[in-house]
């Protein structure tokens, strides 16, 4: 891969790598646009094939911070965290430590939170070194793990999709197929399985699917029959990546909405759902819930006033359905143009009155 073509492709500001011997730390910061404000987003711990897929990872998952924060009405702007490793082998207090003084070397332009691979405790072990890190434990003020919150969103979403495909967004009766049934979508099937949804469920993790039988009825099914299964709502809670030409042509589903991010493994595919009449809710609108948490902790941690911004997704989703509709552009296209007319427009006033990000006065 060529980084600065990549980069430059997308305009990122500053790709970041940090290696610790004694602790095995690689880890890699992305930041890809602080127009907004300091860039937020969560780090991931996963064994990657290759260093360039973690860098690749990385880069995209940042970018898709820059847009759900954009489109969450946050003054924040995109990053993201990669730290290759497995998470069941590789983790140990120094790693996290050693993390956590990159991040403070950044000086407030990263701030981090829980992804994939990543817990409260190893975020409570990153505030040993500095304070640009949310998510941490309730002790200390903080929201705590945010993926029950992620999946409240991602619950509100699905009946804003319902809404839009079916006229009405009502879940009981529907059946969900959900792909992942980690942390959010555990708590996201308890919010289905309660208003009467119907559930199918796969993971490659066998507990995990266990669990959700047990707790929810679930019908389980093997990871790759998922697709196919006959079901009004395919929910993608696992890695990203999973809408793409092989899926596609497999899938029953009138809504795709699911709280994974980067569904689409590339856009040309967001264009073929719409062709095909199936209400896509982007990716980074419906799972923004998590990241409206923990940005909460910024002014202070009030759960009620975080609770109420994560409904708006519910809001922000038939916005989408309406540009849509109204500019006949895939939901992706509508979701962007939103996020990006609100970049705009800050970039534009900024310049107007801010010279090298102080307000031109301060230099009195
Ligand atoms: N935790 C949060 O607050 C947020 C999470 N997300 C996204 O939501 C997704 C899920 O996040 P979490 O629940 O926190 O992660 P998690 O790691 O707790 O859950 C993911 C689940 O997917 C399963 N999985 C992985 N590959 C699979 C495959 N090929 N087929 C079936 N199952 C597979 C894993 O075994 C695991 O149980 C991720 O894409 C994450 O980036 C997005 C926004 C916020
Ligand atoms: C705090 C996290 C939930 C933010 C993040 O990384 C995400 O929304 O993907």
């Amino acid at each position: 891969m060529e980084i600065f073509t990549y980069m430059e492709s997308y305009d990122y500001e500053q790709l970041v790598f940090c290696q610790d011997k004694n602790s095995g730390l690689k880890a890699i910061i992305a930041i890809h646009d602080t127009t907004l404000g300091p860039a937020l987003g969560g780090t991931r711990m996963w064994t990657y094939d290759s260093e360039a897929d973690a860098i690749e990872d990385a880069l995209r998952l940042a970018k898709g911070m820059t847009y759900k924060n954009a489109a969450a009405g946050l003054n924040l702007g995109g990053g993201k965290t990669v730290i290759i490793g497995d998470p069941k082998k590789d983790k140990n207090p120094e790693l996290f430590r050693a993390f956590g003084r990159y991040i403070q070397s950044l000086n407030g332009r990263y701030i981090t939170a829980e992804d994939v691979g990543t817990t409260v405790q190893d975020m409570d072990l990153i505030h040993m070194e500095t304070d640009f890190v949310t998510g941490i434990s309730p002790e200390f003020g903080s929201s705590g793990n945010p993926s029950p919150v992620t999946a409240y969103g991602v619950y509100k979403g699905i009946k804003a999709a319902a809404m839009e495909a079916y006229g009405n967004d009502s879940l009981e009766g529907k059946t969900v197929a959900v792909q992942g049934v980690g942390n959010v979508a555990y708590t996201m099937c308890e919010y289905l399985h309660e208003e009467g949804a119907k559930l199918i469920v796969t993971d490659i993790n066998k507990e995990a699917v266990q669990r959700a039988v047990n707790a929810f009825g679930a019908e389980a099914v093997g990871p790759d029959e998922i697709y196919a299964v006959d079901c009004d709502i395919y929910a993608p809670c696992a890695l990203g990546a999973t809408i793409n030409d092989d899926t596609i042509p497999q899938l029953k589903a009138k809504v795709i909405a699911g709280s994974a991010n980067n569904q689409l493994k590339s856009t040309e595919h967001g264009d073929i759902i719409h062709e095909k009449g199936i209400v896509y809710a982007p990716d980074y609108v419906i799972n923004s819930g998590g990241v409206i948490n923990v940005a909460d902790e910024l002014n202070g941690y009030n759960q009620h006033r975080a609770m109420k911004k994560v409904e708006t997704i519910y809001d922000s989703l038939t916005r989408v359905f309406e540009i849509s509709r109204r500019d006949n552009v895939p939901t992706y296209v509508a979701a962007d143009r939103m996020a990006e007319e609100r970049i705009k427009s800050v970039s534009t006033s900024r310049s107007q009155f801010l010279l090298n990000g102080h307000h031109t006065l301060s230099r009195r």
